[in-house]
């Protein structure tokens, strides 16, 4: 490390007011914003985010929260201007910063993908050797053909990636994919898939010990956030015959709790099921004798 890198660091870190809790960057407007910041709420985190102030104390969890442009919250929390930061993994792998990932949070599912314009007769990747593709991602494209061993070219573009190719910039483009109206509606179709992506809750990699803390209370928080998110909340009346049956298709967090019933022969089963197979249980308890099934959400839930 050279003198002059060494002073902007110094330099850097006293330009940072001290603070005692954490401080956790998220996007200020655009596709995350709303998401991000409803998971902090979801984590009991109370704070004010209206108007136009750049960053926000939570009022009840030692919490600073810092509203910033996407692209430069990977620079921010690998230097310790911000100790967290809600992102796409896109933007990480992107800016190619030292952060660590901690966290899938399971929204702003999309893909980054190359695409070419539809009436080309892409015949593999080899198609690209010698072409340009446009893209606001050049280091993943870079790494991704460099990695296949294909010889294109990259054009930097900030943002319409999908008019490159018309307006010939570019042969090919790599942006985001969601459903793929945007390529459709741009004459554009998808041929590879370059990195899945979701958002990330990232970390700087030499938290303190007592930032560690928070940050384990932190996640300790979004886990039962989450966990709720995937379950549902079962409460049933079954005939005392065929509770061993019905608790077989409830397996819960350990086992169904077993209540009688004011009439005789009958209990109540509290249980928790995956959302994933929720319709399949109920078919199997309605046909296991199951009556006045109740199903609701479930607001926390801690393993
Ligand atoms: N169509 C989509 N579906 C799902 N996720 C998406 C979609 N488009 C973008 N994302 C995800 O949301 C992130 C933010 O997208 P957005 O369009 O708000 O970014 P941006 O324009 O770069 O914002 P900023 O102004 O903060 O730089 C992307 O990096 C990606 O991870
Ligand atoms: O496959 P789709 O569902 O069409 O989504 C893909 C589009 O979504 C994003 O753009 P966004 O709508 O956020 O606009 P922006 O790029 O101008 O921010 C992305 O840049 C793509 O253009
Ligand atoms: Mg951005």
């Amino acid at each position: 490390m050279n003198k002059d890198t060494n002073s902007n660091e110094v330099n850097n870190k006293k330009q940072i007011p001290a603070f005692a809790g954490i401080r956790i960057a998220v996007q200020k407007s655009g596709r995350l914003s709303d998401k991000s910041l409803q998971l902090l709420k979801d984590c009991g985190i109370k704070f004010d985010n209206g108007g136009r102030k750049l960053s926000t104390q939570a009022k009840n969890f030692p919490m600073e929260i810092l509203f910033l442009r996407d692209d430069d919250i990977p620079q921010y929390v690998a230097n310790g201007v911000a100790d967290l930061g809600i992102l796409g993994l896109n933007e990480v792998e992107e800016k190619d910063q030292e952060v660590d990932v901690i966290k899938q949070l399971g929204f702003a599912g999309c893909r980054l993908s190359l695409a070419v314009q539809k009436d080309v007769n892409y015949t593999g990747l080899e198609w690209f050797n010698g072409k340009k593709v446009a893209s606001s991602y050049t280091t993943i494209v870079k790494k991704f053909f460099a990695d296949k061993g294909i010889n294109a070219t990259t054009e930097e573009i900030g943002g319409s990636v999908e008019i490159a190719p018309g307006i010939g910039l570019a042969e090919g483009i790599c942006d985001i994919v969601s459903t793929g109206s945007t390529l459709i509606m741009n004459g554009l179709k998808e041929v590879e898939t370059v990195m899945y992506s979701e958002a990330v809750l990232i970390s700087n990699p030499n938290l303190s010990v007592e930032k560690k803390e928070i940050l384990d209370k932190l996640t300790f928080r979004i886990d039962a956030v989450q966990n709720a998110q995937k379950s549902k909340y079962i409460l049933l009346n079954a005939p005392n015959d065929k509770i061993e049956e019905i608790s077989a298709l409830l397996p819960g967090m350990k086992s169904p709790t077993v209540l009688p019933l004011a009439e005789n022969g009958w209990s109540s089963l509290h249980s928790v099921i995956e959302e994933n197979d929720f319709w399949n249980v109920i078919d199997q308890l309605k046909d296991a004798g199951a009556q006045g099934i109740l199903v609701s959400p479930i607001e926390k839930l801690i393993a």
